[in-house]
C-alpha cells in the first residue's frame, strides 16, 4: 500500500499581518489603527476590523456556537471546508483557544503545501474570507463564540476529505 509522505503543520502565533491573505483577525490589540472615542469619550470603537461578506441573495446572521469538544495536538487534519457564498467569523465570548488552519480560496481543493496554521490566544477571532479553506471550528478549550456567516439560498459550503492517512498533521505549538 502506497504511503505518502503526510504534511507536518506548525502553528504559529496569530497576527493581523500573518492572516491578511485568508482575511482578518478580530484582535482590539492587534488593529493597525486608532480606536475611535463614541458614546461622549465613554468608549473606545475599534472599527471595522472584519468586513461581512454575503452574495446579493444571501444575508449575514450572527449565531452563538457552544463548542465542548476541545482536542490536543498534535492532530490529523481528516476535512476541511469553505464557503463560495461569504465570509465566516468566529469571535470568542470567553478564553476559548481554538485552532486556525487556512488555504487558499483559488485552490480546487486544500493543497497541503499551501496550509497555513494558527492558533488564537482565546481572545482573537478571525474572519475567514468569502471562499477561504479552513478547519470546520476546533477548539483547545470549551467555550462559547459568536460567529457571524452568511445565511440564503444555494449552497455555501465545500467540503474536501483527506484519503486516510493523508490528512496533514498538526503539531503542538511549541513544537
Ligand atoms: N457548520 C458551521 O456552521 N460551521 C462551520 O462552517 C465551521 O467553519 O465551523
Ligand atoms: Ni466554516
Amino acid at each position: 500500500m502506497h504511503t505518502f509522505p503526510r504534511s507536518i503543520l506548525r502553528p504559529r502565533r496569530l497576527t493581523r499581518a500573518d492572516f491578511l491573505p485568508f482575511g482578518d483577525v478580530i484582535d482590539a490589540g492587534d488593529t493597525g489603527r486608532t480606536p475611535i472615542a463614541i458614546n461622549g469619550g465613554t468608549c473606545l470603537r475599534h472599527d471595522s476590523l472584519a468586513l461581512v461578506e454575503t452574495d446579493p441573495a444571501g444575508h449575514a446572521a450572527l449565531s452563538l456556537f457552544f463548542a465542548h469538544e476541545p482536542v490536543s495536538l498534535p492532530l490529523v487534519i481528516e476535512v476541511m471546508e469553505r464557503h463560495p457564498l461569504g465570509s465566516q467569523a468566529f469571535m470568542p465570548l470567553n478564553r476559548c483557544r481554538f485552532i486556525v488552519v487556512v488555504g487558499p480560496a483559488e485552490d480546487p481543493r486544500p493543497r497541503p503545501e499551501n496550509l497555513q496554521a494558527f492558533i488564537s490566544d482565546g481572545r482573537q477571532g478571525v474572519s475567514y474570507r468569502r471562499g477561504t479553506w479552513h478547519l470546520p471550528l476546533t477548539v483547545l478549550d470549551t467555550g462559547h463564540l459568536l460567529v457571524v456567516d452568511r445565511k440564503g439560498p444555494g449552497c455555501n459550503l465545500g467540503e474536501h476529505v483527506f484519503e486516510p492517512g493523508t490528512g496533514p498533521l498538526l503539531l503542538p505549538q511549541d513544537l
